[in-house]
């Protein structure tokens, strides 16, 4: 089982911003995509949503081709996107955000387990929480639905390293339940280190598909991965 992504291109504008990339996240994995700024990270996994469309290449989900499905077609298919910013419904509490996407008291009981300190702000509304606080709703959130495989895009925007490494053993979590981890991060180090794979995009193609632990070793290929050098 696993989201495959063969040779997608993606155009914004005149040009292309991914010209053929190729990666495979199996189920219970945590693929970490890095590269320099505006290599096209965003932008692969917008067109992997449906927020872009793909130009060319396939995309499947568990071998259904969804290339082609609209962005809330592929989501109802268990591939969800938590997109780079906070989002959560400021005036909701906690458990009313919660409630949107779990469908069973099941559900959101178990996406409530991943953040017991979530439990004694659970009536609060989700503005006055803190940044981190803030960003373990949306992960709870996104893990009540159910999802099969979740892109995770700069989680940690705004967020000191430190609140970042509480998010870490939690995603770790979801892809041990079985959940395929797609995230890309710019604490590139910390999230290298909680992932299995590793990739590094450069100007839109993949310039390493690999082990992370292989790319953390290895000290040029990861200043390429920051650099772009
Ligand atoms: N809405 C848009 N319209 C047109 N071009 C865009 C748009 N958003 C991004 N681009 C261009 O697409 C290319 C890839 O940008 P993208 O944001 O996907 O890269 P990134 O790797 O996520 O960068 P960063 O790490 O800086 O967020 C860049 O050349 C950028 O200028």
């Amino acid at each position: 089982m696993s989201l495959k992504v063969t040779d997608v291109v993606v155009r914004r504008g005149v040009g292309p911003v991914i010209s053929g990339v190729s990666l495979e996240v199996h189920q219970g994995s945590i693929t970490t995509i890095v590269g320099p700024n505006g290599a096209g990270k965003t932008s692969l996994l917008e067109s992997l949503s449906g927020i872009i469309p793909i130009a060319s290449g396939g995309l499947e989900i568990d071998g259904q081709e969804i290339s082609t499905l609209s962005r809330r077609q592929r989501s109802l298919l268990g591939l969800k996107h938590v997109e780079q910013g906070r989002m959560i419904f400021p005036s909701l509490t906690v458990r009313e955000n919660l409630t949107l996407t779990a469908r069973s008291k099941a559900d959101f009981d178990e996406a409530m387990s991943l953040f017991p300190e979530l439990e004694k702000r659970i009536d609060s509304p989700t503005v006055l929480l803190s940044g981190g606080e803030q960003q373990m709703v949306v992960l709870a959130r996104t893990f009540a639905a159910r999802p099969r495989y979740i892109m995770i895009d700069e989680m940690s925007l705004g967020l000191a390293p430190v609140v970042f490494l509480r998010l870490v053993p939690v995603i770790q979590g979801i892809a041990q339940s079985g959940v395929g981890v797609l995230l890309v991060e710019q604490f590139a180090h910390l999230a290298l280190r909680a992932a299995t794979d590793a990739l590094v995009v450069t100007s839109g193609k993949v310039s390493y598909h690999g082990p992370a632990q292989e790319l953390l070793a290895d000290e040029a290929l990861l200043r390429n991965a920051y650099l772009g050098q």
